[in-house]
């Protein structure tokens, strides 16, 4: 079986094929309030001409966003590629997850689709990191309740923050680093965004992992700037940078009968 996934983050959209369970192709698009729906079916068709896939051999597709303004422009573009219904996240969608602490109706769905990944590849209790334009924790006992999160500002949005409200600050990209303590500007902000969010992951995962209720707790972290962050955090964490993809597959198939 062949299925498109579909992510509308606010910074990217991500469209993947999977065969079966094999990840076949994966494409970045930017996430842009330009897109209308021929710019948008052209650059999808493109995204598949470019993999060779054929658009009938499609069974079906999945849509995540948290950028509703251009979700009915993808969704659209999906069913005139694939002449099929997309099915797109809402909290009526079965996804593995006790979401009832939460409004569902605010509940970003990426965060539901890291959630509903984790319990279905790692089992709760796991506490998921996402680090994308924002940085968001959500955390699911071994009932796979979600039980709470935090949302921050994303590394590279901190660093851009920094840059427009100050006058002395460059504007920069986050990059990897091993110094704590930066000796010029730049190393500063680079430390100070991307250490310290690596720093404040391990705090964070230490006091989780100090809570009665989530003995065994297992740390996973994902999102585009994920990788950046991870030699800062000093314990076993699960890196999976295709979370969200696997957890749109997983929800697609408790829902597609
Ligand atoms: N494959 C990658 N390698 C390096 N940086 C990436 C990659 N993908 C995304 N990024 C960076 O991560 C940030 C956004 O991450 P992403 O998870 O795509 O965000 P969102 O889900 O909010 O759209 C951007 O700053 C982008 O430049
Ligand atoms: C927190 C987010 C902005 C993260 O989005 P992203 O960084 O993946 O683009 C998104 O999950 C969202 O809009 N959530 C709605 C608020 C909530 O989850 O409570
Ligand atoms: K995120």
């Amino acid at each position: 079986m062949k299925v498109i996934t579909a992510d509308i983050g606010n910074t990217n959209i991500v469209i993947a094929s999977f065969e079966n369970d094999t990840k076949e192709m994966q494409e970045r698009l930017e996430t842009r309030s330009k897109w209308t729906l021929p710019s948008m079916t052209a650059a999808l068709r493109k995204c598949l001409l470019k993999n060779r896939i054929s658009a009938d051999e499609i069974d079906g597709s999945i849509l995540s966003s948290v950028v509703p303004e251009l979700s009915s422009t993808l969704a659209q573009a999906l069913e005139a590629i694939t002449g099929k219904p997309v099915m797109i996240m809402n909290p009526t969608l079965s996804s593995g997850i006790g979401t009832g602490r939460y409004d569902e109706a605010t509940l970003g769905s990426d965060r539901i689709v890291d959630m509903a990944a984790a319990a279905a590849f790692y089992k709760g209790p796991a506490a998921i990191w996402d680090l994308g334009t924002a940085t968001t924790l959500s955390v699911i006992d071994r009932n796979h309740e979600f039980i709470g999160g935090m949302i921050s500002a994303g590394v590279q949005l901190s660093l851009t923050a920094l840059a427009e409200h100050t006058s002395q600050l460059p504007q920069l990209s986050p990059e990897a680093t091993d110094s704590l303590l930066g000796t010029d500007t730049v190393a500063n902000m680079i430390s100070g965004s991307v250490a310290s969010t690596g720093i404040m992951i391990d705090g964070t995962a230490g006091r989780l992992s100090r809570m009665p209720d989530l003995e065994g707790i297992k740390f996973i972290i994902t999102g585009g700037l994920g990788q950046l962050v991870l030699p800062w955090i000093n314990r076993d964490v699960i890196y999976d940078p295709d979370l969200q993809l696997k957890g749109m597959l997983t929800i697609y198939r408790k829902n597609c009968s």
